[in-house]
């Protein structure tokens, strides 16, 4: 099923009000977090509000995600327990740098008998993460890693080598697009890392548009504020959703049957382009379905 994905919100599962203002919200998905956004005392109060915010169901269509805390910590066991018994749409993993890290998850989640259905996600944010994007992608194949997607974390990333978080992100794009290739190889989903300047509104823009040029499905977002400015990033413009209509009424005429090249309003359409059109279309319907 495709679903629209532009934009993910994360909100610090110890803030109760974030979590019951997250109702009204028109973000794609939610992004509940045990991790960095939650401070070590606050650990287990977060954890049960996320029970409780999963159990009441209260999120209608919206894509509902739990962030656990990384494997070498003394919580992510308690979170993985508490998420599969709230079974949410996917368990992000933080910090995962090799294939064992997810079949650790992954092992766990069968242990702990958690639906099927539910599925894993990972935090690309460790330099071995990125040097190994491509394998731990792979896992994709394995059905016991339930890995369906990738997240950037740039800020990791940027504590862990030094490499500097910059407007424009030129240090950082080399990676960005190792992440996005190896995401794109083996069918992932890959969301780009969160805009922590809330009141650039330019900033943010720019980025949400970088974003969706670089190939990512769509954002992750830290506050209500930018949900707006990402939908619209990452939402198909009519006129193209227009155009791919139009390319695919063009390869079904009659005329252009077993033709692989045809010539429309001047320019020349592969069938490559009708692939692509055929996205364009199945992701502005999901998004007009999702009435956000
Ligand atoms: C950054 C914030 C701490 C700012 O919070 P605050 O000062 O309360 O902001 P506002 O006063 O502007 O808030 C206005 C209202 O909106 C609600 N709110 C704010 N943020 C959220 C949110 N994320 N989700 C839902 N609702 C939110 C406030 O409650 C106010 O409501 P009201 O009372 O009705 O006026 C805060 O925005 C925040 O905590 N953001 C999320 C931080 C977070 O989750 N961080 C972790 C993810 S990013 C990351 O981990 C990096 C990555 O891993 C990497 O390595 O790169
Ligand atoms: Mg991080």
């Amino acid at each position: 099923m495709i679903r629209p994905r532009r934009s993910l919100l994360f909100m610090p599962g110890s803030n109760a009000r974030a979590l019951e203002k997250a109702r009204l919200l028109p973000a794609d998905g939610l992004i509940l977090d045990l991790e960095d956004a939650v401070a070590p005392d606050a650990k287990d109060t977060a954890r049960d509000q996320i029970a409780a915010a999963v159990a009441a169901k209260g999120y209608g269509k919206r894509e509902i995600l739990v962030r656990i805390n990384a494997l070498d910590t003394a919580w992510w066991q308690d979170d993985l327990a508490m998420a599969a018994k709230a079974s949410p749409d996917g368990i992000l993993v933080p910090k995962v740098s090799t294939v064992e890290d997810i079949a650790t998850v992954g092992n766990k989640l069968a242990e702990l008998g958690a639906d099927p259905a539910i599925r894993v996600w990972i935090m690309i944010e460790t330099a071995r993460g990125v040097l190994h994007a491509e394998e731990l992608a792979a896992q994709k194949h394995d059905p016991k890693s339930r890995l369906d997607g990738f997240v950037f974390g740039p800020n990791d990333i940027s504590r862990e080598t030094g490499i500097r978080m910059l407007p424009g992100r030129s240090t950082m794009l080399p990676m960005i697009t190792k992440c996005v290739l190896a995401a794109r190889v083996h069918g992932l989903i890959a969301l780009d890392g969160p805009y922590s300047d809330i009141g650039n509104v330019d900033g943010l823009a720019e980025e949400c548009a970088q974003a969706r040029d670089l190939g990512f499905d769509g954002k992750t977002l830290i506050h209500p504020g930018q949900i707006d400015a990402c939908n619209a990033a990452f939402t198909p413009p009519a006129e193209d959703v227009a155009q791919a209509r139009k390319i695919l009424a063009a390869f079904d005429h009659p005329d252009n049957q077993g033709r692989g090249a045809i010539q429309l309003d001047g320019r020349m359409v592969e069938r490559l382009h009708a692939e692509i059109a055929r996205k364009t279309i199945a992701i502005a319907d999901a998004i007009e379905t999702s009435g956000r």
